[in-house]
C-alpha cells in the first residue's frame, strides 16, 4: 500500500521531544500582506513558547479566481470543490505554487527557516478518490494516511514545514485536490500535535451573529442540517471535531486576532 520506501541517514527521532502546533491558514486572506505579517508573528510566538509550528495552507479563493480566468466555473458540495481535470491543474498550480511560496517567502523573509512541500512530496499525504454521498467530486482525495518522514526530517532540522494540501493518489500516482482543513487534521493527528488551530477570516463558528465558545459533534451536525453552518465552515468544523476524536488535545477555529486573545470556537470531545 505504501507508495515509497525511505532509505536515508536523516534522523527525525528527536522530534518526539517537540510539542507540535499545527496552524491551518485559510486562503481568504493569503493575498493580504498584513495577514501574512500577523501569521509570521504567530509563528514566532509558537517558537518562543518552545513549541514547533507546522503550517498547512489553503487557497480556495485564489483557485476560484484562476478558474474563472480560464472560463471554469467554481462548484462546491458541502464546502468541497468539485474538481474536474482542468480545475485540478489550476488547484495544483495555485496551492503548491503561488500560495505555498507566498507563505514560505513571508517566513524566510522574517528570518524564520521554512520550506514548502505538498502532500505529493515524498508521498507525504496519500489519498484515494473521495466518494461523497451527495455526488461525484471529481479529482478530490480522501486521506488514507500521512507518512510523517519528510515532515519530521524538516522539524528535526528546525525548518518550519509549510504544507500545500495537494496529495498523492495511492492507486494511480496522480495528484488529488484535498481540502486544506482535512490535510491539517490528518497531519496533526499523525504528528501527535498538542494543538490544531484553524485560522480563518471569521472569529469562530457564528450562530446568530455571535461566536460559539465550544461545540460538540452532535451540535455541529444539527447546525449543518439547519443551514446555520454552511460552505467552507462545514469541512472546518467536521475536521476540528475529527482532530479531537483522533487524539489532538485541542482544536480551535479562530482568526489571527483570536490566536493572541485565546478566542474562537473550541471543540468538546466525545463524552
Ligand atoms: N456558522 C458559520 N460561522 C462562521 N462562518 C461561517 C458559518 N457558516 C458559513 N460560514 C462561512 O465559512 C467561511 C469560512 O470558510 P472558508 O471560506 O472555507 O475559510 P478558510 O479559507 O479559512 O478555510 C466564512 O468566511 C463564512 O462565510
Ligand atoms: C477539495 C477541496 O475543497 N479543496 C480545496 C483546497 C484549498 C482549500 O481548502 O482552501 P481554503 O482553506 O482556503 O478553503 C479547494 O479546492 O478549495
Amino acid at each position: 500500500m505504501k507508495p515509497l520506501v525511505h532509505n536515508s541517514n536523516a534522523n527525525p527521532e528527536d522530534v518526539d521531544e517537540k510539542y507540535i502546533v499545527v496552524v491551518k491558514v485559510g486562503g481568504n486572506e493569503l493575498d493580504d500582506d498584513a495577514f501574512l505579517e500577523g501569521l509570521v508573528l504567530a509563528v514566532r510566538r509558537i517558537l518562543e513558547a518552545g513549541h514547533f509550528p507546522v503550517i498547512v495552507h489553503g487557497g480556495g479563493k485564489t483557485i476560484a479566481q484562476y478558474q474563472q480566468r480560464l472560463g471554469l466555473e467554481p462548484r462546491f458540495l458541502e464546502g468541497l470543490r468539485i474538481t474536474d481535470e482542468a480545475s485540478m491543474d489550476v488547484a495544483e498550480m495555485v496551492l503548491s505554487g503561488l500560495m505555498n511560496k507566498r507563505v514560505v517567502r513571508a517566513l524566510v523573509n522574517a528570518g524564520i527557516r521554512a520550506a514548502g512541500i505538498s502532500g505529493v512530496d515524498d508521498g507525504t499525504i496519500y489519498v484515494e478518490k473521495m466518494w461523497h454521498p451527495l455526488g461525484d467530486l471529481g479529482r478530490v482525495g480522501d486521506i488514507q494516511d500521512v507518512d510523517p518522514y519528510l515532515l519530521r526530517s524538516l522539524i528535526a532540522a528546525n525548518i518550519v514545514p509549510v504544507v500545500s494540501p495537494i496529495s498523492f493518489g495511492a492507486l494511480d500516482g496522480l495528484s488529488y485536490n484535498v481540502n486544506a482543513d482535512h490535510a491539517a487534521t490528518a497531519i496533526a493527528a499523525k504528528l501527535g500535535a498538542i494543538k490544531l488551530i484553524f485560522v480563518s477570516n471569521v472569529p469562530g463558528v457564528l450562530v446568530a451573529g455571535r461566536v460559539v465558545r465550544a461545540i460538540t459533534a452532535d451540535q455541529a451536525e444539527q447546525w449543518i442540517a439547519e443551514g446555520i453552518i454552511t460552505g467552507g465552515m462545514i469541512p472546518k468544523v467536521r475536521s476540528a471535531i475529527g482532530a479531537v476524536h483522533g487524539g489532538v488535545a485541542q482544536a480551535v477555529i479562530t482568526n489571527l486576532a483570536g490566536i493572541q486573545e485565546d478566542g474562537g470556537t473550541g471543540i468538546i470531545g466525545a463524552q
